[in-house]
């Protein structure tokens, strides 16, 4: 176990000697073993012993040490002032904070101070703004099983957002994993472990929770009856785990004397979901469609697919735009409702801009009204859900004119909380300070006690204001001055010189070096008389203050009604913008299976980062659905595939599409098997990664999936990558039936247009310019001639000597494969060097034997290595490697 966590060894040997102190912080450490507590002690949050090493090293902060009667202990500690950014050090380093507040005031206290553990800050639990991203979610996932289902809930604790789904299968969880991508996950018993990321926090959590009744009875208390909002029994044990350790997360500061732990009001919906709603996405895809984060492809400035998407106005909407791309639809009503409102607005520029100018003000208010229930928004965060529900009025009206139904349905659902509105209006100040006990929260006409306070104290200091004019007329002493410090409060001050014009009720406050300071019974009585009129008023601003807030907590359902509608239309007015802006088209859903019919498609990502882009068609349907795609390097074969694949899930996710035409059945999921990688780190080769992604596509994929294939069997030797790759076309062909596009280096794959029904064969082409090669990235259909692999080696920098040879190479294989069948190893092997003298034969080299140029000296392998190559079947990657290992045995003659 981590020394840094756990009740100190240092202290245990002497637990029953410890100040009182010490042992208050000895004891919430045994309470709270997994975390690292920090310690409220004045102004610092302190660490102790191994606890106070381990911050000291993170946090780059001295360690210093502590020393009371039974012995020295060291310490380490943060400002309070500064906490959330060593907090988010420790998180990243794998901790989880318990942060342990004083919770007594020390002047109250009669011996040591009372503290209590008032939040455990964790990476799936924070609801701190500075430690969240605004364009995404964070989430705490918790998976538990009952028999032999696994439940899985998923939680952003920040915003309220609440999914709960389940399964048999424990490929789906994982799948949904990585959509969700929890930055924590809460595990129950005899659930597994792995499918979790590595970045993902494994937490255990208290075996009670998943246990007897207490799930449901916490679901219950939260939305009803189980068996009405939840499905399964794993749902319910989920979700009420994850509950519970929300809860626990909170901390003591909000327990009940009687034990009960605090709620956490906000939640007020769960949404249960069937994983076969959405269109699937997997870890796989997500990441090598490059949707969300960028892959270094080709050296090309990497954008991703959001990026290029979002004109989104406010976090909402960005964080709405993301789960939308997570998650695309699989129902053509609900697509096709929101291709409605996307036409709509893509066409009426005016109410677009509108809009986004509306939007733009308004707030977060999924995280605002998150803060409001907990108590812990301040005045300013309740005039910024003012200020947003200010601007619902107007979006309203610029939606006067909606014809579609989801923009009139959006329309209908904005609510702008009127009497909300109106009295955040009538109480809270327009700019208020932060802190919200010290007064100046509560604006003036709002409550007639309060008025009277503060008319006693504005009257009282205007007494006092015209004191000094009254007490000079009465001394005579033109220099008396009144003011007032924060140590003595009101005086009357008047210079050595003076002195003996001091009345006798003038009593003396304060002496300093050239004058005297003085009070009379009436300065004091009024003093007293402001003092506790402020104090008094304070107060009660802050109970007004937190009448506010529970009346605008209790309306937190509406409030993230709102948030989500709001959100709703910024994702459809950023869909709008971008089709308009970029010549997007409306996709049509087709009825028939497996058609995708695509006319001028374009590559969202790419054609936005290079100059000009050449859009191609796409024509997959029942009867043609499986295409085989060849071409030389760089001619564009994976940004075609990629663009299919884009194309459909934009249209799933309700986007208009980069095309100038598009008709697409529905998919269910995409499958990717793109590019090598290695997971060195999980023990896995590029082939055995490859594999393993290929096993899930041939288990999972039905006809109503988009495959994309690029490259399959690159990572083991030529003859077996083309078994595999010709077998798996075979398959996918035979017995799963989707609409797949697969780019291969492997010509002797597109045979199998000839032997197999539907399969068919696509090419890019290139040109040769003097011995450049131009790619016009125009697909075509047929096989590719040529590979191109030896120019584009040319372009990368090998040598021409490597690369000449290779030519030749090539072209001894291509004569002797259409003169006798053979492929070059049986070819002759010119002289190595390119000044054209007398070419050794490769039985010479082989044989070792000297030519009169001195060739012959060349390595005899070199040639053996040549030999054993199947040209016909080596891909170009291969090729490479083999003029690198050539090229080096060269140079080393
Ligand atoms: N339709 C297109 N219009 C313009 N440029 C394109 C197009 N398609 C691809 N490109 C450009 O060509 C580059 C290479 O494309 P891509 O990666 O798709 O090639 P590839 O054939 O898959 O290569 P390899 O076989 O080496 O993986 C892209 O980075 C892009 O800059």
């Amino acid at each position: 176990m981590d020394a840094a966590l756990g009740p100190p060894e240092r202290m245990a040997d002497r637990a029953d000697e410890l100040t009182p102190m010490m042992s208050q912080y000895f004891e919430l450490c045994s309470a709270y073993e997994d975390s690292l507590v920090l310690f409220q002690v004045g102004d610092f949050y302190e660490a102790f012993c191994d606890a106070a090493e381990r911050v000291s090293r993170l946090c780059e902060i001295t360690l210093t040490k502590r020393e009371d009667s039974t012995g020295e202990y060291p310490m380490a500690g943060i400002p309070i002032d500064n906490a959330e950014s060593y907090i988010e050090t420790l998180l990243d380093a794998g901790y989880r904070v318990a942060v342990a507040d004083q919770v007594q005031d020390p002047d109250e206290a009669t011996g040591v101070v009372d503290r209590a553990v008032t939040r455990i800050v964790t990476p799936g639990t924070l609801t701190e703004d500075e430690l969240l991203r605004t364009d995404d979610n964070n989430f705490v996932a918790c998976l538990a099983r009952s028999g032999d289902r696994y439940g899985l809930a998923l939680l952003d604790v920040s915003t309220g957002d609440f999914y709960v789904t389940s399964t048999t299968d424990e490929s789906a969880v994982a799948d949904e994993l990585g959509r969700f991508s929890p930055s924590e996950a809460v595990v129950g018993p005899d659930a597994p472990t792995d499918p979790f990321d590595d970045d993902c926090m494994v937490t255990p959590h208290d075996r009670s929770a998943f246990e007897g009744d207490s799930p449901e009875r916490l679901v219950e208390s939260y939305f009803g009856d189980p068996g009405t909002v939840l499905g399964t029994a794993a749902e319910v044990r989920a979700c009420g785990a994850l509950l519970d350790y929300a809860e626990y997360t909170r901390g003591a500061e909000g327990d009940d004397t009687d034990g009960e732990r605090d709620r956490l009001d906000y939640l007020n919906h769960v949404t249960r979901y069937d994983p076969r709603e959405y269109m699937l996405l997997d870890r796989v895809a997500l990441e090598s469609l490059e949707l969300f984060e960028r892959r270094a492809v080709h050296g090309r400035a990497g954008a991703t697919l959001v990026e290029v998407l979002d004109e989104t106005a406010c976090a909402l909407g960005s964080r709405e735009l993301k789960d939308w791309l997570r998650r695309p639809l699989t129902e053509r009503e609900a697509i096709e409702a929101r291709h409605d409102a996307v036409g709509e607005l893509a066409g009426d520029v005016r109410t677009r801009e509108r809009l986004h100018d509306r939007l733009r003000d308004v707030y977060d208010v999924e995280r605002l009204i998150s803060r409001v229930s907990r108590a812990r928004a301040n005045a300013r965060d309740l005039r910024s859900l003012k200020d947003t529900l200010d601007v619902v009025p107007e979006i309203e009206a610029a939606l006067a004119d909606a014809d579609c139904a989801t923009l009139r349905e959006i329309r209908a659902d904005l609510d702008a909380l009127d009497e909300i509105r109106d009295l955040i209006g009538r109480a809270i100040r327009a700019e208020p300070p932060i802190e919200v006990t010290e007064g100046g929260v509560i604006a003036p006409g709002y409550d007639e006690r309060l008025d009277d306070l503060r008319e006693t104290e504005r009257s009282g200091k205007q007494w006092i204001d015209s004191l000094e004019a009254q007490e000079r007329d009465r001394t005579g002493i033109d220099s008396l001055k009144v003011g007032h410090n924060s140590v003595h409060g009101y005086y009357i001050e008047v210079t050595n010189a003076n002195l003996d014009s001091v009345p006798d009720d003038y009593t003396r406050r304060q002496t300093l070096k050239n004058s005297e300071r003085f009070y009379t019974p009436e300065l004091k009585a009024r003093e007293d008389e402001i003092i506790q009129a402020e104090q008094r008023a304070d107060d009660l601003e802050y109970d007004l203050f937190r009448e506010v807030r529970d009346t605008v907590a209790a309306e937190s359902e509406r409030i993230q009604t709102l948030a989500d509608t709001l959100a709703r239309l910024d994702v459809l007015a950023s869909f709008a913008t971008v089709a308009a802006e970029y010549d997007y088209a409306r996709p049509a859903f087709v009825d028939d299976p497996n058609r995708t019919e695509i006319e001028g498609g374009r590559h969202p990502v790419v054609e936005r980062t290079q100059e000009s882009f050449v859009p191609n068609d796409t024509h997959l349907d029942a009867e043609n659905c499986f295409a085989v795609l060849t071409g030389p390097n760089m001619s564009g074969k994976s940004t075609y595939m990629r663009q299919v694949a884009l194309i459909q899930l934009l249209a799933q996710a309700g986007s208009f599409v980069p095309a100038a035409d598009a008709r697409l059945s529905l998919v269910d999921r995409v499958f990717t098997r793109v590019g090598a990688s290695d997971d060195i780190a999980g023990g896995k080769s590029t082939f055995m990664v490859e594999m393993t992604e290929l096993a899930e596509i041939l288990a999972s994929a039905t006809d109503s999936s988009l495959i994309l294939l690029d490259e399959v069997g690159r990572g083991t030797s030529t003859t077996d990558g083309l078994a595999i790759a010709r077998a798996v076309t075979e398959y996918v062909h035979d017995e799963i039936g989707a609409r797949t596009l697969f780019a291969t280096h492997h010509h002797e794959l597109t045979d199998a247009a000839d032997a197999l029904d539907g399969v068919f064969n696509l090419h890019f082409a290139a040109d040769q310019d003097g011995q450049d090669v131009v790619f016009d990235h125009e697909i075509r259909q047929g096989p590719a001639a040529a590979s191109y692999g030896v120019e584009v080696a040319r372009e990368a920098g090998i040598p021409d000597a490597v690369v000449d040879r290779s030519r030749e190479l090539l072209d001894a294989d291509t004569a002797d494969r259409s003169e006798h069948g053979k492929n070059v190893t049986n070819g002759h092997r010119p002289d190595a060097r390119t000044n054209g003298e007398t070419a050794a034969t490769a039985d010479d080299a082989t044989a070792g034997r000297s030519g009169d140029d001195g060739a012959a000296d060349a390595d005899p392998d070199l040639a053996e290595t040549i030999r054993e190559q199947n040209l016909a079947t080596t891909t170009p990657m291969e090729a490479l490697a083999l003029l690198q290992d050539l090229q080096e045995r060269v140079e080393d003659e």
